[in-house]
């Protein structure tokens, strides 16, 4: 098939390559023409695990290519995919001037059938507002279907070619039969595809980001009270996760969720709820409950240094918002940092793939091209994201390092025990803390 990917994001450029990847002809569209560029060199701008290699083979045999022109990227595609921006407006809705802008733009250019794709998150009634602007030029048939994705970045490239399911939202059954030839590779391989309307298929997408965002942030608070009661998360979470009805996933406390999608999905929907007059009372939980989350452990790093911060040299191991990314659309880190300045503290930071997406933003920063350069005569380690390299450090290299041997963990990556045993004092999330100043 002949494909358009409007926007070449995140989402644009899984969509084009894997689509590519499946054998179709797919031509990328976007106005910014740096990264059209860099894209027509070869140069892939994000870090996705499994990426590039297809990337590169898809370009090499030609069936990817990109381009500034929206009329030569569309000409002749069977469907066109709207990966753009839906960023917060000032109401906390999501802002639709991208999807319309181009919406408004492709009217007089279509020149035959296609079907246009809404792949990025958008409210219920969008498919509605994209064909009404659509038509108001048109000169040829066309449809408008929503297409929800639901790839998380890191492993974006499997959960496009192995999806749990894709959601199609469409009455149109012109607009089905081209769907289901899109898909049919993904459905010969078992992969299912659930037809419902466009409103549906739109809800689907908040329902679904809402209710994980609900679920981490329910085992948020049960870690906050864990700490109280004395219990620890990390069993709670292994005693309900193993029970079908709750699953294991998604069950791990930290430092609050974040990126590109949770905090500005979440609002959209309690926004769409409150202008159709429902009060979401469990959606305006899960956003303040988050919020006091994403700061839990600068009460206690103050406290540790009685009160005091200032002159205090904290290392900071993680910027992205998760692992097996650059992003840091919304990572916790960058609160926390930007509080520890703010109080008078150096710090030193290392991750592995998103210091130059930070030091644009927060210069003042000691970027470490190590883990281990980050602690030299640091005061304390603070902990924001869980790249496996963090997992099992050399705990002996890290005490004679450090000026203090004291971790506070957003991420829970040690047991309590190994933390005892290095005689470390550590902070952790649900789970009691191991003071060794004391017992060492
Ligand atoms: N990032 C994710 O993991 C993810 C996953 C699922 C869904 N989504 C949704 O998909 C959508 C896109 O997200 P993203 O992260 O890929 O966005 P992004 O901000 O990374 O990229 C959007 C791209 O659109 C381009 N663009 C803007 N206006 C344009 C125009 N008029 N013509 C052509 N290109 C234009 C921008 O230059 C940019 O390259 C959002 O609605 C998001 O909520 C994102
Ligand atoms: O048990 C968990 C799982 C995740 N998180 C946090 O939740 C956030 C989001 O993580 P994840 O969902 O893995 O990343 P995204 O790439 O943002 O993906 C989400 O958002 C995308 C954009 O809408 C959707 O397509 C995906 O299905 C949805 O998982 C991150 O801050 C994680 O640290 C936790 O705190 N605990």
């Amino acid at each position: 098939m002949k494909i358009a990917v409007v926007g070449t994001g995140y989402v644009g450029l899984v969509t084009g390559t894997c689509f590519a990847e499946t054998g179709n002809q797919v031509t990328c569209v976007d106005i910014d023409v740096n990264k059209v560029t860099r894209l027509q060199k070869g140069d892939i701008p994000i870090y996705e695990p499994g990426l590039e290699v297809l990337f590169d083979r898809n370009i090499a045999e030609g069936r990817l290519t990109f381009t500034t022109d929206l009329k030569e990227g569309i000409k002749g595609a069977e469907v066109i995919f709207l990966a753009l921006p839906t960023p917060p407006g000032e109401d906390g809705s999501a802002d639709l001037k991208y999807i319309l802008g181009v919406a408004n733009d492709l009217g007089p250019i279509l020149e035959n059938y296609a079907v246009i794709i809404d792949k990025s998150t958008v409210p219920v009634g969008t498919a509605e507002k994209v064909s009404a602007a659509i038509r108001l030029n048109a000169t040829v048939d066309f449809d408008v279907v929503s297409n929800p994705e639901f790839l998380r970045e890191g492993v974006a490239v499997e959960d496009f070619m192995k999806p749990d399911r894709v959601v199609v939202g469409t009455t149109s059954e012109k607009a089905k039969k081209v769907m289901e030839k899109l898909y049919a590779p993904l459905v010969r391989q078992g992969n299912p595809v659930i037809f419902m309307d466009e409103r549906s298929a739109e809800m689907t997408k908040y329902a679904a980001n809402s209710f994980l965002a609900l679920k981490i942030t329910f085992m948020n608070e049960i870690a906050n009270l864990c700490e109280k009661v004395g219990a620890n998360v990390d069993d709670i979470r292994r005693g309900i996760g193993t029970d079908s009805r709750i699953g294991k996933r998604f069950l791990f406390a930290g430092i609050g969720y974040g990126g590109s999608c949770f905090p500005k999905d979440v609002q959209a929907l309690a926004k769409t709820s409150d202008d159709y007059g429902y009060d979401f009372r469990t959606l305006k939980s899960v956003m303040a409950v988050n919020d006091d989350q994403k700061k839990r452990l600068l009460p206690l790093i103050t406290e540790y240094f009685d009160g005091d911060l200032k002159g205090k040299t904290i290392a900071v191991w993680g910027l992205a918002f998760k692992p097996y990314t650059d992003d840091i659309r919304e990572a916790p880190a960058l609160e926390n940092i930007k509080a520890l300045l703010a109080a008078g503290a150096n710090v030193t930071v290392y991750d592995p793939e998103a210091m130059d997406n930070v030091k644009g933003l927060l210069p003042d920063l000691t970027y470490c091209h190590t883990a281990y350069a980050a602690l030299d005569d640091a005061d304390a380690l603070m902990i924001f994201t869980e790249w496996p390299q963090f997992r099992t450090p050399d705990f002996d290299k890290m005490a004679k390092l450090m000026k203090e041997k004291v971790i506070f963990d957003g991420r829970n990556l040690y047991e309590l025990e190994v933390m005892r045993e290095n005689q470390f004092t550590y902070y952790s999330i649900g789970r009691e803390s191991v003071d060794s100043k004391v017992t060492a």
